[in-house]
């Protein structure tokens, strides 16, 4: 396919997406199973174009004077891709293209814009999140919101149950594969652009081996600051799939007892399997039907809740997201924080740690959350980040995108990292 074909693909895929309210990648899929002419890498420069116009919905709607999905692709071809206006409508009138430029698409393809647009422009966030991002970020809030709209590179976890960093990177050298930042076992592969296929590292023999689980070095961040050791007893109670089980497993070394819990038994399904590959031998997973066992367990040294959330720090990854979110879906993620915090709490020993991550840069499911959980709980007391910074990770921890002292949150602006939070809290002594 020429970029013409590609073009108007990607105009398809938005339609379904806007119209169907179908998540990206299921709607790409279909597309791709409709289309079976298409090559791998006429599906990827689609996907492409589809993700960089969901992930700036406002700012090239802004441009374009509509976010309809031919104006968004237009203009993500534009602003995203660097291509001239001349370009897109020598493109555009090609066959299968997506048909000639109006004069006003023209216009507003070719005018500057100005600098002083509003922060849901800017920044690409939700009209009605901005206060929240104010709260979080003040006059910082259009930066770090234009950073949660970029590609994002895929980070990898080392699990040292199975293999050094240098083994990895070695393994993973045809990628480009580096150091990623601020944990001692993140690799990094760049963010893939239109011509520069995805690695599909989860194909690699390294993969199957166990060496690696795909991880962003946030969330790396977000496990070590755990603090867990060999020969502890801990509980990861919001396990989902097993990022986090598995890091904390490498962590504890395999010695000790770890437990893997969740609500939702579908999403824990997939932990099974990448336990096994990964090497665990201390992992116990109990389900929510396995009635008073997750209690019988404890009480732990230290209780993981990686809470469910808005999601927000992962809006490179998911910018579909990003536009489904609804004030009730996130008023509802506050009241699930909320209740999974006491969960917590009833299962973490006297003297034990609490630590409290959302995937969020939003001040209600984060610091907000933590000081109405703090208010209801003299026992708790936060234990600075830095602290544990300095034991689990060593060197100068960087300061929160937030300018909190005591919780960190991370961005991909200030931190390189997706965006997430963590808070470290001790339950007496
Ligand atoms: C952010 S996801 C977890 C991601 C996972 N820890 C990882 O690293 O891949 C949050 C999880 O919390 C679970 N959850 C929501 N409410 C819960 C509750 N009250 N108790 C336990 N798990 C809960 C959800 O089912 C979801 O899998």
């Amino acid at each position: 396919m020429r970029l013409a074909g590609r073009v108007s693909a990607a105009i398809d895929v938005l339609t379904e997406i806007f119209e169907r309210h179908r998540p990206a990648s299921e709607a790409l899929k279909d597309w791709g199973k409709a289309h079976r002419f298409a090559g791998s890498t006429d599906r990827h420069a689609i996907g492409t174009l589809v993700y960089d116009a969901l992930r700036r919905r406002n700012s090239l709607g802004f441009r374009m004077g509509s976010d309809a999905p031919r104006a968004l692709a237009l203009a993500g071809l534009r602003d995203v891709w660097g291509l001239s206006t001349d370009a897109i409508g020598s493109m555009a009138e090609e066959q299968h293209g997506p048909g000639k430029l109006t004069v006003e698409e023209r216009t507003a393809l070719s005018r500057a814009l100005p600098a002083d647009l509003p922060v849901h422009v800017a920044g690409d966030v939700p009209e009605w999140l901005v206060a929240s991002y104010e709260k979080a970020f003040g006059p910082r809030a259009a930066a770090e919101g234009a950073a949660l709209a970029q590609r994002a590179p895929v980070d990898l976890r080392v699990n040292l149950l199975k293999a050094e960093r240098g083994q990895v990177l070695s393994a993973l050298e045809r990628f480009g594969a580096i150091e990623g930042p601020w944990s001692p076992l993140a690799v990094r592969i760049a963010a893939p652009g239109p011509e520069t296929r995805n690695a599909n590292v989860e194909a690699e023999p390294a993969h199957g081996l166990g060496w690696f689980e795909v991880q962003d070095a946030g969330s790396q961040v977000a496990a070590l600051l755990s603090g867990v050791e060999p020969g502890m007893k801990v509980a990861d109670i919001c396990a989902g799939a097993g990022g986090k089980t598995l890091a904390l497993a490498a962590m504890m070394k395999n010695e000790g007892t770890l437990v893997a819990h969740d609500l939702d038994r579908f999403r824990l399904r997939p932990i099974f399997e990448r336990l096994t590959r990964a090497g665990v031998t201390n992992c116990e997973v109990i389900s929510a039907q396995d009635k008073g066992k997750l209690e019988a367990a404890g009480p732990f040294d230290t209780v993981v809740i990686d809470a469910p959330c808005s999601g927000s720090g992962s809006w490179r990854r998911k910018p579909d997201a990003k536009w489904r979110l609804t004030p009730k879906q996130f008023a509802q993620r506050i009241k699930d924080q909320a209740q999974v915090l006491e969960k917590g709490f009833q299962l973490a020993k006297p003297g034990g740690i609490i630590l409290y991550i959302t995937c969020s840069v939003l001040p209600e499911e984060n610091t907000e959350q933590v000081a109405a959980f703090l208010s209801h709980h003299k026992e708790m007391r936060l234990v600075p980040y830095k602290q544990v910074w300095a034991r689990m990770i060593g060197g100068v921890a960087p300061d929160s995108a937030d300018g909190a002292a005591d919780t960190l949150v991370l961005t991909p602006a200030r931190h390189d990292t997706d965006g997430f939070f963590m808070a470290v809290m001790k339950k007496g002594g």
